[in-house]
């Protein structure tokens, strides 16, 4: 699953070496003809975005995060981060969402160079290029998705060579979500949701996704939650045996039965018209419909491509979403492009 193994990551850079990177000759009238290898000129790579098919949270820890069962599970909507060296370290970010991206250093692409450029001690000097897909504060982690893309590019670029452990140490310090856009594929997050533990999946799920009018702050999400649970018990989150067989076995009826989000009442309170988006989807026939991550970005699974599309029309002509997707799953985590 892990395109971001240690072994793929070596095979994908030493790609962009030979595909891309000029290589100087020494002239020589005899004997063996002498190679130098050049730096990459620059790096692309591609990353994922997430639905959760179960998303368990318990009470609010003391450092204000929640302790989550969090099954993760990549899905084909991709943003790519390229980068190149420069003078100072700058983002640019083109996309329909674009505009809602920080170009700044708030930006997580921007976090993820400065944290591997201090631990190697070099300077965090580069162009990082988004090209955005993913839909921003739509609950998919596209910040996350381009935190450890530009991670995985900038190690390549500078020949960090930092292990995997390295990498999905540096992603859990830029955010939860962040070390399960490295690997992909499906996972259980334990403890804030970094923990990962990676899942067998044995076929592929189709999904559709809504895209809202406008997005939902995280931080904001957990904060409803908590206020919603107020006095009441709060279990411990489990991951659910039933929802991991159902991943296993590829079967999208046992996995609809299975799906569920403990944030979805929360979103629902913050953006109530993101009811008429899940019954819009039901009515038109997917298996199950619910709210992905912190929302407000809404998850349908369908049996097949063909169901895809029927969803998909009659969400767009619902109204009752700003646009709708479709995407296949599970997908691999960060890849660097080949040149
Ligand atoms: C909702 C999910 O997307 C599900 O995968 C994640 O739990 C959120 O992950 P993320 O966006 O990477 O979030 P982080 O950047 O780590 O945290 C942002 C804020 O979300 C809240 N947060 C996040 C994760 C968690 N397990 N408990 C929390 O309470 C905290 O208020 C935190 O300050
Ligand atoms: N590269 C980035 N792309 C998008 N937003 C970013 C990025 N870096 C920082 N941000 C900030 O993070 C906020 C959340 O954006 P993001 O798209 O990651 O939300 P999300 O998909 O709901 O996250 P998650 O699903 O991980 O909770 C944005 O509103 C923006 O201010």
């Amino acid at each position: 699953m892990a395109a971001a193994g240690p072994a793929a990551r070596r095979a994908v850079v030493r790609r962009v070496a030979f595909g891309r990177h000029r290589t100087a000759r020494a002239p020589s009238p005899v004997g063996p003809v002498e190679t130098q290898e050049f730096p990459p000129v620059s790096v692309t790579v591609r990353v994922p975005a997430k639905v959760n098919v179960q998303l368990s949270v318990g009470a609010a820890r003391p450092d204000g995060f929640h302790d989550l069962a969090n099954v993760f599970l990549a899905v084909g909507l991709y943003d790519e981060v390229t980068v190149a060296p420069a003078d100072t370290l700058r983002v640019t970010c083109e996309g329909p969402d674009a505009a809602h991206v920080p170009l700044d250093r708030t930006n997580l692409a921007a976090r993820a160079a400065e944290a591997l450029a201090a631990r190697y001690g070099r300077s965090p000097a580069v162009h990082l290029h988004i090209a955005k897909d993913i839909p921003v504060a739509g609950g998919m982690a596209g910040g996350s998705a381009d935190g450890a893309g530009a991670l995985l590019a900038c190690d390549a670029l500078w020949g960090t060579g930092a292990s995997r452990a390295e990498l999905l140490d540096i992603c859990a310090e830029l955010g939860s979500d962040v070390p399960f856009s490295l690997v992909g594929g499906a996972a259980l997050g334990t403890g804030r949701g970094e923990r990962l533990t990676a899942l067998d999946v044995g076929g592929t799920f189709r999904w559709v996704f809504a895209m809202a009018g406008r997005g939902l702050s995280t931080p904001a999400v957990f904060r409803e939650f908590d206020r919603l649970g107020a006095g009441a018990d709060i279990p411990e989150p489990v991951a659910s045996a039933e929802l991991i067989a159902a991943l296993a076995k590829g079967d999208p009826d046992a996995l609809a039965a299975t799906v569920s989000n403990d944030l979805q009442p929360a979103a629902l309170s913050l953006y109530p018209e993101l009811a008429d988006t899940l019954a819009a989807g039901l009515a038109a026939g997917a298996l199950t419909a619910l709210v992905s991550g912190s929302g407000p970005t809404t998850a349908f699974l369908v049996r097949d491509a063909a169901s895809a599309e029927t969803v998909a029309r009659s969400l767009r002509a619902s109204g009752t979403c700003r646009t709708v997707r479709t995407a296949a799953a599970p997908a691999p985590g960060a890849t660097v492009l080949t040149a």
